[in-house]
């Protein structure tokens, strides 16, 4: 799905060439994940707005970083609610590590995506997670990385920006669906593009509302518009991380 001749972000642009770098690890990871489909499901059917609460330390959007233990904000997030947790695990733009990752999922009882900028099959291998980002508009072959991701215990989160990358991430089997509102080329953020996608996708299919969700309200109108979840970062760092999600999960 990878556009070469496509026009990005300097800082996009910056990222995508760092993860080209990364090493391709010889040795496939082998997980028993825990569903992140699932926990969302659950957590509706108690009655919380089904969040994923994301441990971003810093990001090319974002003024500072934040220097606490990251187990801490991921305790955090849980102690208010949230139904997951998504960590970052790219370390030259967003402050992130694997070793972060492996540290919450261990200290933590819900599921924990890995948030990174995962361009080819062996970038799945540098640790373990429950569910993995596939964003459809990096990879060249978004089914031969659902697949991937699905062969090592990782429950595929596909990310899509478009209706024509919906129809993508569809045909590629892709039972979880984000809709990032944050168009990775210009990194504007605008909630209608959730309203926008959301209508395409089958009722079977899992939606997620991702980036620029920062009030109850917001979060009330991703509901609205049909999102089995939300993914939210930037609000919940920029402040208290337990009031923030609860805020939000009880939006
Ligand atoms: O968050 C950024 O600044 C960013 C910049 C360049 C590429 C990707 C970026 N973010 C990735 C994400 O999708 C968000 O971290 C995630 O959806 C949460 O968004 P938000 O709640 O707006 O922090």
């Amino acid at each position: 799905m990878m556009n070469a001749t496509e026009e990005f972000d300097p800082a996009v642009r910056s990222i995508l060439d760092a993860a080209a770098r990364r090493p391709v690890h010889e040795r496939r990871v082998s997980v028993d994940g825990a569903s992140l489909s699932g926990a969302l499901a659950a957590a509706d059917a108690d009655g919380r707005v089904p969040l994923i609460a994301e441990v971003k330390p810093t990001s090319p959007t974002t003024a500072g970083t934040r220097t606490e233990d990251p187990v801490d904000l991921a305790r955090a997030m849980v102690d208010g609610g949230a139904a997951a947790l998504s960590v970052l695990t790219e370390p030259e733009h967003f402050g992130g590590s694997v070793e972060n990752l492996e540290r919450i999922r261990a200290a933590v009882d819900v599921p924990v995506l890995r948030k990174d900028f995962l361009l080819e099959p062996g970038h799945l291998d540098a640790v373990k997670a429950d569910a993995a980002l596939v964003i459809a508009r990096f990879v060249d072959d978004v089914g031969e990385m659902v697949t991937a991701a699905r062969e090592r215990g990782f429950e595929p989160l596909v990310e899509v920006h478009s209706g024509a990358e919906l129809e993508t991430a569809l045909d590629a089997g892709a039972t979880l669906v984000g809709v990032n509102n944050r168009d990775l080329a210009s990194l504007d953020v605008d909630l209608s593009t959730f309203e926008r996608v959301a209508p395409g996708a089958p009722a079977d299919v899992a939606l997620v509302a991702e980036s620029g969700i920062a009030t109850p309200a917001d979060a009330r109108r991703m509901r609205e518009a049909g999102a089995d979840g939300l993914l939210v970062g930037s609000a919940i760092m920029a402040g208290e991380p337990r009031e923030a999600t609860e805020e939000l999960v009880y939006a």
